[in-house]
């Protein structure tokens, strides 16, 4: 169960560092060092592996960029699965390496975000008898389905003028991200506004999706977050983006759910969620809400007045 503290960060922040998660840090240097090798390679190698248009892997701006204005100072490349068809195009006779870290990450990320989530979920009274789409036959997590995304901000000369990363929460149950020895991230507190995630060497910073937001039925709400950038140092990130296994249905779950408690969201696909998402941005959530609470707000993250710069 997590302790007491951690449930509380969920509560107040949607987000945690944690230490001692069994994520080697030879396996944390060689995803850098692998993010780093793909963002230096030129930009017409790069674009060998440009997302297209209405895909979601490969290289370009953040999908989220279309809803604003300014280009966001960073660069993007997004993997799900096998990286091997877009490493192919990037490093035609040499692309072993990199799939083999995105491998091996992808692996020990699924096994740590599946034990995250039960300890969330147990720090709210849930176990697995009352998750059945997330247990296989033998007692196992069941696979979810997951996104990386690998991102780059390089220095900025005029790091005031320019966001790395605009504010969001992602459409997740819950990510899981690896920042370089370079703070940049900032999560979003009511009352105390944009607050600097220090990064902590060795540690990952856990937040808190809509996917869980839903599940929890608001009790641990998705976490509003940016990058900003900075203007000397180069940072990297690696956001490891964990959801339900494809087709799974979710909905706040019964056990936290009552007559004083009614549902307040509607079930929805991760891939449906994520189509919401993709249209209608930071007015997801409250679209796939069921009922609308008094004070006329539908979602917390519905009016910050979210900018780029
Ligand atoms: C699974 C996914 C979550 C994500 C959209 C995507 O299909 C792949 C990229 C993810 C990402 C990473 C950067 C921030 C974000 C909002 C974006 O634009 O692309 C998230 C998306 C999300 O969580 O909605
Ligand atoms: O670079 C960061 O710290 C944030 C990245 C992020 O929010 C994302 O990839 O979803
Ligand atoms: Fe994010």
């Amino acid at each position: 169960m997590l302790h007491p503290p951690e449930g509380h960060a969920c509560k107040k922040w949607g987000a945690f560092q944690i230490i001692n998660h069994s994520i080697s840090e030879k396996l944390l240097q060689d995803i850098e060092v692998a993010g780093k090798t793909l963002f230096s390679l030129p930009m017409q190698q790069k674009l060998k592996a440009a997302r297209s248009p209405d895909g979601v892997t490969g290289y370009g701006a953040a999908r989220i960029s279309s809803f604003f204005s300014k280009l966001m100072w960073s660069e993007g490349f997004t993997i799900v699965g096998s990286p091997i068809e877009h490493a192919r195009q990037l490093w035609p006779k040499d692309y072993n390496k990199f799939c083999e870290v995105i491998e091996e990450y992808e692996k020990e990320m699924e096994k740590l975000a599946g034990r995250l989530m039960w300890l969330i979920l147990g720090s709210l009274g849930i176990t697995k008898d009352d998750v059945k789409w997330a247990v296989g036959p033998k007692g196992e997590t069941k696979e979810g389905c997951a996104a990386l995304q690998l991102n780059s901000y390089p220095a900025c000369p005029d790091p005031g003028r320019a966001m790395g990363l605009a504010a969001h929460t992602d459409s997740t149950i819950l990510t899981i991200l690896h920042q370089n020895n370079t703070s940049g991230l900032q999560v979003y507190q009511e009352g105390n506004g944009w607050v600097t995630v220090p990064p902590i060497p060795g540690a990952l910073v856990v937040n808190i999706g809509d996917l869980l937001h839903i599940l929890s039925n608001g009790s641990y709400p998705s976490v509003l977050h940016r990058a900003v950038v900075n203007r000397t140092r180069y940072r990297l990130s690696v956001a490891y983006l964990y959801g339900p296994p494809s087709g799974v249905r979710v909905s706040p779950l019964s056990k936290l759910v009552d007559h004083r408690h009614p549902p307040l969201y509607r079930a929805v696909t991760w891939s449906e969620y994520l189509g919401t998402k993709a249209k209608y941005f930071d007015k997801a959530l409250s679209s796939v809400r069921l009922c609308v609470p008094l004070n006329g707000f539908t979602d917390a993250k519905d009016h910050k007045g979210v900018q780029v710069g």
